[in-house]
């Protein structure tokens, strides 16, 4: 059952008027007993309004149909008959389109068009045209040919209302609105200029301009073209009301003459109707398309700015980059100028170009595109990760890329603090227990894979209590943080300063052993010991450190904690302020190490270091040629501390370059002394340390040296060991050479004891060998030595060298030495290392 509410009621009074309105516009331009018309809009009207409501409107058409019959002059059994039919055209077209084909009355599709014109237009009139015909001819009578000429002429104007009046009124009841931009507003003017003056033109003389109303069609092409459905109805009911209208003004329509200008009119109507709608809607249908494709481009840059993708593709033959908004947008490029591969790259971070670079050759060959690198974009740096699949020809060759861009700088960031959190202290940011213990399983394994050592710190400070108890938290807070930075300058990059918690660090030294510890230890001390301010107050705080070496102290990383904890608890006990080793043997070498050090500084200082000078003799007549400068250090309280002992502490330490430049400075003053006194002169040889040839500090110092004392450059020669020509071949010859343009004489000490390349000794401008006493020792029974004196002393006097035994002890050895032909001796022989003040006697004696 169908409910009517108010507002149908109205519905249907509404459309009954329209009906009815519309029929009595057709029935005025009838053509045959002033019922039948070529142009009867109410059929497409009723068409319409059923497609759109629906059955429910099905009275008002029938009302509207009677209503308009009665003004036909027939009998009403014929008036009710043709009503009927005209309704029941209606019914089936509805039924048709509808329920039979499902016509979608939004005129979307070029399917729906035909439908329409076909089932709508063409097969439902029929039912009213026969039916009204024979009512007609029941009412009116005539032949058979009058009821063929009357049903001809119903199906027609039935045919062309429902042509042009139902798409009419379907697009502007269901049809979408038009978008009015100026444009298009002036391009609707025109249109409509064009449109009237065309049927101005044509349609008022129509006899004569029968072939011109072809003209229409491109006109109503362009509207269809650049309107809406809307706007096309519109403009093809605009010439179908201008071509009636010239109609009538030809004269009556009734006139035979009329009848082909009548057909014409109807069918160019008609085929108006059916070209410029089949162009609207496959152009609304493109509009459609082209806007959803605008959509949902706009949907995938909404959607790649939100979750900061953006795309890319890469015609690589073409060599052309395409970049999205987005990805535009992350790289920091402004989205109107052109892409490449070399501009991406450039935006890559320099660190990661290599690394990106192959990966894109590599997927070039097939292999997966994923890469995470750095890129700098408007002076920032971020993270991207890049996902890219390649499509390749016939040949297995990538001809194109197509990718995505991924800003992950966020995530990345989110990461690192995951993994600070994870790994380091909050706090000072030093790495925390976890990464302490990574690291030092790594090192570990390092150190017994490669044989190596490494050593291990507890470090407590001392009065961190105190110092949290009375200025606060916070302060000690700060504290921390300062000692933090501070522990981290004192030791090299690839060491590890970690904090376990309150006052404790340890501290991971790799490639170290109990020389270096020591070392590191003092610098770790003494760097805390500083004094700094905290929330305006100077503070000062010490602490004490425990040190375990590996392998000595333990194989794994538990053992080697707990033994520096130990270590460190017995520097507390020890007094604080200090460090102790784990292992008794190693902390008495370290301690005397750093005692020596400690004195060494303190001996330099209080001039407890002394010169002793042992003679040298000259072979042939056994007279003085030269003293060689013997460093000596007389403790206050543990007497005369033997080179050999403070010597490779000094240079460790560093302390030889000011050591040995003491002596230098020393052995200059003696000679001047001497000079002074009137005494012969003999040249004094000096011993250099490897650590003395660093730089050209020396260089610098010799000069001003030889300046300051005026005294003759042979006065000083200076002793080299092999080992240092080794250590550093360009620096030692630098350092040969400008001693050899200052004059200064240079002789090769220990020779023998090291490698011994004659190669090496044949390259260096040197004058003297000096023989090492090894060799010396036994010479007189030992074969072997006797062999290896006399090659050395062949192969120096071959090079052209002086050669000179040093450990020349007895007389045998000189005589041994002397067969052998080496040209100069030193030994307790003739005497031990002494004092200046004796060297000065025995200058006078010798020489
Ligand atoms: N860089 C510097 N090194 C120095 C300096 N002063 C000394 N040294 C080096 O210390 C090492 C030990 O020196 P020292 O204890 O002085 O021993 C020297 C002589 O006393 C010793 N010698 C000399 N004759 C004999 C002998 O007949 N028998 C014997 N048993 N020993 C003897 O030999 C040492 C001299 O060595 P060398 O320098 O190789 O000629 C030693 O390596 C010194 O070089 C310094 O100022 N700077």
């Amino acid at each position: 059952m169908l409910n009517y509410s108010r507002t149908h009621v109205l519905h249907i009074a509404v459309l009954s008027a329209v009906y009815f309105l519309a029929a009595k516009l057709g029935l005025a331009l009838a053509l045959v007993y002033n019922t039948v018309t070529l142009f009867w809009p109410p059929s497409g009207i009723a068409l319409a309004a059923l497609l759109i409501f629906g059955w429910r409107v099905f009275p008002a058409i029938a009302i509207g149909e009677f209503l308009a019959s009665l003004t036909m002059g027939l009998p009403l059994s014929s008036l009710a008959g043709i009503s009927c039919g005209n309704a029941l055209e209606g019914l089936l077209g509805y039924y048709l389109l509808r329920h039979r084909f499902g016509f979608d009355e939004g005129l979307h599709t070029l399917r729906d068009v035909a439908l329409l014109f076909v089932f709508g237009a063409l097969l439902s009139p029929l039912v009213a045209a026969v039916n009204g015909a024979w009512w007609i001819k029941y009412a009116i009578g005539g032949s058979w040919g009058d009821y063929l000429h009357i049903l001809q002429y119903w199906w027609m104007g039935d045919a062309l209302g429902i042509a042009l009046f139902t798409p009419l009124v379907l697009a502007w009841l269901r049809g979408g609105a038009i978008e009015w931009t100026k444009e298009r507003v002036q391009r609707a003017v025109l249109v409509a200029v064009v449109l009237v003056t065309a049927s101005l033109l044509i349609f008022s003389d129509l006899e004569n301009r029968l072939l011109e109303l072809g003209l229409f069609f491109p006109i109503l092409i362009w509207v269809a073209l650049n309107f809406n459905l809307r706007f096309t109805s519109l403009a093809l009911t605009l010439v179908f009301v201008s071509s009636i209208l010239g109609l009538l003004a030809l004269g009556d329509l009734h006139a035979d003459r009329m009848d082909v200008l009548v057909d014409y009119v109807w069918l160019y109507n008609l085929l108006f109707g059916l070209t410029a709608m089949s162009v609207a809607v496959l152009n609304g249908r493109r509009d459609r398309v082209e806007q959803a494709l605008r959509r949902s481009e706009e949907t995938l840059k909404r959607a790649q700015a939100v979750g900061g993708v953006g795309s890319w593709h890469f015609d690589i033959r073409k060599k052309m980059l395409e970049w999205s908004g987005e990805t535009y947008r992350i790289f920091g490029i402004s989205s109107d100028k052109p892409v490449n591969y070399e501009i991406f790259l450039q935006h890559v971070h320099p660190e990661d170009r290599e690394m990106v670079d192959l990966a894109w050759r590599h997927a070039m060959k097939g292999m997966p595109y994923d890469v995470e690198h750095r890129i700098w974009a408007d002076g920032k740096l971020k993270w991207v990760r890049e996902r890219g699949e390649m499509t390749f020809d016939a040949h297995r060759r990538a001809v194109s890329g197509t990718g995505t861009v991924q800003d992950i700088t966020e995530w990345k960031t989110a990461q690192e603090d995951i993994q600070r959190l994870a790994y380091y202290d909050v706090l000072t940011g030093l790495p925390n227990r976890t990464l302490l213990y990574d690291r030092l399983n790594q090192a570990v394994a390092a150190a017994h894979r490669d044989n190596d050592q490494f050593a291990l710190m507890f470090l407590d400070l001392d009065r961190f209590k105190y110092i949290n108890d009375t200025l606060g938290h916070q302060a000690g807070d700060e504290m921390l943080k300062v000692i933090a930075t501070r522990l981290v300058g004192a030791v090299r990059e690839g060491d590890t300063v970690s904090r376990l918690g309150g006052d404790e660090f340890v501290i991971l030294l790799r490639e170290t052993g109990a020389e270096g510890a020591l070392y590191v230890a003092e610098k770790l001390l003494a760097s805390v010991a500083q004094s700094f301010e905290v929330s305006g107050t100077v503070v000062s705080t010490e602490a004490s450190v425990g040190i375990s070496l590996y392998p000595h102290d333990g194989a794994d990383v538990e053992t080697l904690i707990k033994h520096a904890d130990v270590a460190m608890y017995h520097a507390k006990a020890a007094g604080r302020n200090n460090f102790q080793f784990y292992t008794e043997q190693i902390n008495e070498r370290a301690m005397s190490h750093f005692n020596i050090e400690r004195d060494l500084r303190i001996a330099l200082e209080q001039r407890q270091l002394m010169v002793y000078y042992q003679p040298q003799i000259r072979m042939s007549d056994r007279k003085l040629i030269g003293f060689e400068a013997l460093l000596r250090w007389n403790h206050p309280q543990n007497g005369m501390v033997p080179p050999a002992v403070f010597i490779p502490v000094a240079e460790e330490s560093g302390l030889i370059v000011p050591v040995g430049e003491w002596v230098l400075r020393e052995v200059c003053r003696q000679a001047r002394v001497w000079h002074d006194q009137g005494l012969s002169p003999v040249p004094v040889a000096v011993n250099l340390s490897a650590r003395q040839l660093n730089g050209d500090r020396l260089v610098r110092f010799m000069r001003s040296l030889l300046a300051e004392t005026n005294l003759p450059e042979w006065t000083l020669e200076l002793e080299l060991t092999e080992s240092m020509m080794l250590d550093d071949e360009k620096a030692a010859m630098q350092f040969i050479g400008e001693m050899r343009a200052l004059g200064v004489a240079l002789s090769i000490d220990d020779f023998g004891t090291g490698y011994s390349s004659l190669s090496h000794l044949k390259k260096l401008p040197l004058d003297k060998l000096k023989i090492d006493q090894s060799f010396v020792r036994d010479l007189a029974v030992d074969e072997d030595d006797a062999a290896i004196v006399r090659a050395i002393i062949s192969m120096a006097h071959g090079l052209g060298l002086t050669v000179i035994a040093e450990g020349v002890e007895n007389a045998q050895q000189m005589e041994f030495l002397e067969v052998l032909g080496c040209n100069e001796v030193q030994g307790f022989y003739y005497a031990k290392p002494m004092p200046a003040a004796e060297a000065e006697a025995f200058i006078s004696r010798l020489h």
